[in-house]
């Protein structure tokens, strides 16, 4: 048989493939020696760890799975990294609340640190002095309550267009999970940058493809010593031109804020109390009197986290709230009623009585939190939408029952709860005042499909396409 000389590309190729394997085969074995200390955990195979057995289904379903074989402290290697994953609310206040400042470091992830300028955001900065500094900050400058409360005026014209849209398409099918995105979107952006702005489409979507991309499970992220099979996956060079993208449009907006407040310091005052975020962040900048001066790098790098935080999270949330009850119509019929009741006569919802739905209020909380807040040890029929279970329950969100923490608990618990909250609440709140609703084609309420899509936030697989009919009171 006549030898075959391989050509020179698949020469290259093999060696390049050689060289990573035995680079990962090295750094396999040093992890192999320092896992012996680590919790149990499923068998592994050599490079890949226990990657394979998070193929077939989404990661937090095959992770609870997982746990219910090895335990609620279990260790597992996806690639070349680490992993414990805690899956009862005991262990979980040890490591978020008793250890906390221990556990309170992030992970890199390959895209979310290209887009925050090198993790200098909130979400991402490694826990100590600057990440304590931008906290701060947050919390006693951008997301406050009184901060948040100026936005009101935001919300409503947002969601009153949203009303208005869907009015004027009343019988027909629309896509209710894009129009609510939209919405939350426009108002992360109008808080951010002000009302003139209108950089919805350019870096909304932005904002979506990093979402994805940010997942912690694509190959960048789980072989972080392998440059070569980062440059292999694309993942750098996908990320780059978002991030080119992304960083024209927040720097040209930075210059024109700045232009715009030097105009305003030289006598022209501005109206503090409707600041937008980039203009606090300017001022503060201006101010000069922090430890670490705010860069423009920070300043785009925390807007970030608005954009990220601010919108895809709540209207996924109102996404899914309004998916389970159109499949629940008994529960669809007792929020609506309760709306109905509690805005009987002002012909539409404001945020001033949203504090007495108590029982719409509850429809946002079981998609988050999935393993604790699944758990049948702690919850009677967990799967099952029964709002019910939170009436006099002494379970909150807010971080202190662990078997409930939608927005984290501990040191780098959520700081946006109230910016939060009232984008998920008034939404729904009009949509179940202003109208009744039907599942397009005929479809059974127990038919809609319910598969939930893998990312940073589990949305709905398929968006969510409804009927509206416009209620007969405010006809
Ligand atoms: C329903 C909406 C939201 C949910 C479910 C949510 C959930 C979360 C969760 C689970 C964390 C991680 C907590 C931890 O590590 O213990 C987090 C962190 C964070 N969220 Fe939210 N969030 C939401 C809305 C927002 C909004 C509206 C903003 C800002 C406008 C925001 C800004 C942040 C920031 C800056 C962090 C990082 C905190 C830190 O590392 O110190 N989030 N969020």
């Amino acid at each position: 048989m006549e030898l075959q000389f391989p050509s020179l590309l698949t020469l290259l190729a093999s060696i390049l493939l050689l060289s990573i394997i035995l680079q990962l085969v090295k750094r396999s074995k040093t992890l192999e020696s320092s896992i012996q200390q680590l919790p149990p955990g499923p068998w592994r195979l050599p490079l890949v760890g226990n990657l394979h057995q998070l193929v077939g289904s989404l990661p937090h379903r095959i992770l609870r799975d997982l746990a219910n074989q090895h335990g609620p402290l279990m260790h597992l290697q996806l690639g070349e990294t680490s992993n414990v994953v805690v899956s009862s609310p005991e262990i979980a206040k040890e490591i978020l609340i008793t250890h906390g400042t221990i556990f309170a470091q992030r992970p890199l992830l390959v895209a979310v640190d290209t887009m925050t300028y090198g993790s200098r955001d909130i979400v991402m900065a490694p826990y100590g002095h600057y990440w304590r500094q931008v906290r701060k900050i947050c919390t006693i400058e951008l997301l406050t309550a009184k901060r948040v409360k100026s936005f009101e005026s935001i919300r409503q014209d947002e969601f009153s267009n949203l009303v208005k849209f869907i009015s004027s398409n009343e019988g027909s099918p629309i896509n209710l999970s894009d129009k609510i995105f939209g919405s939350t979107y426009g108002i992360a952006s109008r808080a951010a940058f002000g009302s003139k702005y209108n950089v919805n489409d350019s870096y909304s979507s932005v904002v979506e493809e990093i979402v994805k991309l940010a997942s912690g499970f694509s190959i960048a992220d789980l072989y972080p010593s392998s440059k070569v099979l980062r440059l292999m996956s694309g993942m750098s060079k996908k990320v780059e031109t978002l991030f080119k993208k992304s960083d024209a449009v927040l720097q040209g907006i930075i210059d024109e804020h700045r232009e715009r407040l030097g105009r305003s310091n030289a006598g022209d005052e501005g109206e503090e109390a409707n600041e937008d975020l980039i203009t606090v962040l300017l001022k503060i900048q201006q101010l000069g009197d922090l430890e670490l001066p705010l860069s423009d790098n920070d300043i785009k790098g925390i807007i970030w986290d608005v954009f990220s935080g601010g919108s895809e999270t709540s209207s996924t949330i109102v996404d899914w709230a309004m998916s389970e009850m159109m499949r629940n119509p008994r529960v669809l019929k007792k929020a609506q009623t309760e709306v109905r009741n509690v805005y009987n006569g002002k012909g539409d919802v404001d945020e001033a009585s949203v504090q007495e739905l108590n029982y719409l209020e509850l429809t946002r909380v079981i998609i988050n939190a999935w393993a604790m807040a699944t758990d049948p040890k702690y919850w009677t029929e967990p799967k099952a939408f029964y709002p019910e279970r939170f009436l006099n329950c002494s379970s909150d969100f807010k971080g202190t029952n662990m078997e409930f923490i939608p927005f984290g608990a501990g040191r780098r618990m959520c700081p946006g709860i109230l910016f939060a909250l009232p984008n998920i609440e008034l939404p729904l709140a009009k949509l179940l005042y202003h109208f009744d609703w039907k599942l397009p084609n005929g479809m059974e309420h127990e038919s809609l499909d319910m598969t939930e899509a893998f990312g940073v936030t589990v949305r709905r697989k398929n968006d969510l396409i409804l009927i509206p009919t416009i209620h007969k009171s405010f006809m």
